[in-house]
């Protein structure tokens, strides 16, 4: 049905000036507009939402993401970045079609294709040339397929088009950097030259591009968010291990990632995973495996090492102090990551939920995800306006993002400002040693627990009635 696509029109435009129209404005479509204007395109941003649209035409960002901004501006003003809520006028003379629209997790862990199904019957009312449409939204294996017949049943004009899987690899809070260099770019492709027109259109950011089948390119996908979540789960369960047998995580982290058949990368052990990505893709890769009859039974084991992980703090608190009545207790970081005020499936919302619940005051501080943190976290929450004024007067502080922020402190301000110093780090930000020369009760992950400065003995006892 695609073999009169005008591809030697497409192709024939070169590497840059391409026409490309992006279909929703998350971290995915934004970061991927503004580079591939940046890269010499003419790109056109689509989203239903009139704020964001409002907001991005002035070069602001709906979202913190560092680097963003400046990007924004320069390619505004170059004229080659443009932005509407109008979808019709959004694609008109599109070479390219990107579909970045959001893909959640429905209740039962599988994903909302629904966003995706309504933008691709607009582009096939919309389209009036032939057009190469990508999906960059992570979809099911056999979503690209779904939606190739979608558009083709409901096509207004006598046009022809090609339907290309190419998902996005980029990371929150480094996602400028990342779209620039990033490990790959992988191309899903039926129709060889197709796959090397979307090629051309990124060939400036001079990475490493794979062509595979449609199918195998939505399964990379999902099986690299699983496999890093699997990195991550595991670590955690070796930390839970290290806490019980008096090992550090630290060392022994170390120690595994220096093998290069491992590496150092995804060994951090904490309080779990969150964001947008891994719990939504791994649930619906569970989701996916179930209703073909295959028991993915390491993947559900990752997902509840996650969920009890994500609650490690808790219960050591609860083991530490009994009851949390009347406690009051600071809580820095909120975002799920740091350098993202993304509160998506951050473990601050369960954490600080069972907090209030168990009767303890809490006072809470993120240095960039406090507006978006009122969304989602008990309404009995304090905001707290800077660090020590979070901190001061408190029972109890827990780290639960490694913001720089954080990790740069002088420990002596917990001794000088709280009521007891007992922390409790949910991101390994300082070292033992500084924790020890400071004078605090420190409790980290898969680590000692330091208190009056020493290294108590009964820690194995201690760590058995953890989780
Ligand atoms: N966030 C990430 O770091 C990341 C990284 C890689 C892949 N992904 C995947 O990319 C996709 C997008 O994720 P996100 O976090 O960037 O998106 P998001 O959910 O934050 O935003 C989606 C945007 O699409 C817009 N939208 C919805 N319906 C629309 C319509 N009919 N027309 C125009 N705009 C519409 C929404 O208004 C919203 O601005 C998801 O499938 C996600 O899994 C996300
Ligand atoms: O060693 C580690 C590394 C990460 N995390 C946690 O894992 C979560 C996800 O972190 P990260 O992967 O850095 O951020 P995301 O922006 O969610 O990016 C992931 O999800 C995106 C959406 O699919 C993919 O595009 C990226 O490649 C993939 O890394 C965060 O809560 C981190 O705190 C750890 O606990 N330990």
């Amino acid at each position: 049905m695609f073999n009169n696509l005008n591809i030697e029109k497409i192709a024939g435009i070169g590497v840059a000036n391409m026409k490309v129209s992006v279909i929703g404005t998350g971290y995915v479509g934004l970061v991927s507009g503004v580079s591939l204007a940046d890269i010499g395109h003419d790109v056109t941003c689509i989203d239903i939402n009139e704020r964001k649209v409002s907001l991005m035409s002035k070069g602001k960002s709906p979202f913190y993401e560092p680097g963003l901004e400046p990007l924004m501006k320069k390619n505004i003003v170059s004229g080659r970045l443009h932005f509407t809520t109008e979808i019709q006028k959004g694609l008109l003379n599109a070479d390219i079609v990107i579909i970045a629209v959001g893909t959640p997790m429905k209740d039962d862990g599988s994903a909302d294709i629904s966003q995706i199904k309504q933008v691709s019957l607009q582009i096939a009312e919309s389209i009036v040339k032939d057009t190469i449409i990508i999906i960059k939204s992570t979809v099911p294996v056999g979503t690209n397929e779904l939606i190739r017949d979608i558009i083709f049943s409901n096509l207004s004009h006598n046009v022809e088009f090609s339907v290309v899987s190419n998902p996005e690899f980029l990371r929150e809070g480094s996602a400028v950097y990342d779209t620039y260099h990033g490990d790959r770019i992988i191309i899903g492709s039926d129709n060889y030259r197709v796959a090397e027109c979307v090629a051309t259109m990124y060939k400036p950011l001079g990475m490493n591009i794979l062509i595979t089948d449609i199918r195998s390119a939505e399964m990379i996908k999902y099986a690299s968010n699983a496999f890093l979540a699997t990195k991550i789960s595991f670590i955690n369960e070796i930390s839970n291990l290290c806490e019980r047998l008096g090992a550090n995580i630290e060392e022994v982290a170390l120690g595994m990632g220096t093998d290069k058949r491992i590496g150092h990368e995804f060994l951090n052990a904490g309080i779990g995973y969150g964001g947008s990505c891994f719990p939504k893709d791994t649930n619906a890769l569970v989701q996916v495996s179930d209703q073909v009859g295959y028991n993915f039974e390491l993947l559900k084991g990752v997902i509840r090492v996650n969920q009890r992980q994500q609650k490690l703090l808790l219960h050591k608190l609860k083991h530490r102090f009994g009851s949390l009545k009347g406690k009051r207790i600071a809580v820095l970081g909120l975002s799920f990551k740091p350098n993202t005020d993304d509160m998506r499936e951050a473990a601050s919302i369960i954490i600080t939920d069972k907090l209030i619940e168990q009767g303890a005051e809490v006072v809470v501080y993120d240095p960039k995800a406090m507006k978006n943190a009122v969304q989602w976290l008990n309404p009995k929450v304090n905001y707290g306006i800077s660090i020590k004024e979070t901190i001061r007067e408190t029972d109890i502080a827990l780290i639960l993002t490694e913001w720089d922020v954080f990790k740069e402190l002088d420990l002596s301000i917990f001794v000088e400002l709280m009521n007891s110093p007992i922390v409790f780090d949910g991101r390994n930000c300082f070292t033992l040693d500084e924790a020890m020369e400071a004078g605090i009760e420190y409790h980290s992950v898969g680590r000692p627990v330091i208190n009056n400065n020493i290294i108590p003995d009964r820690l194995v006892k201690l760590a058995e009635s953890y989780v």
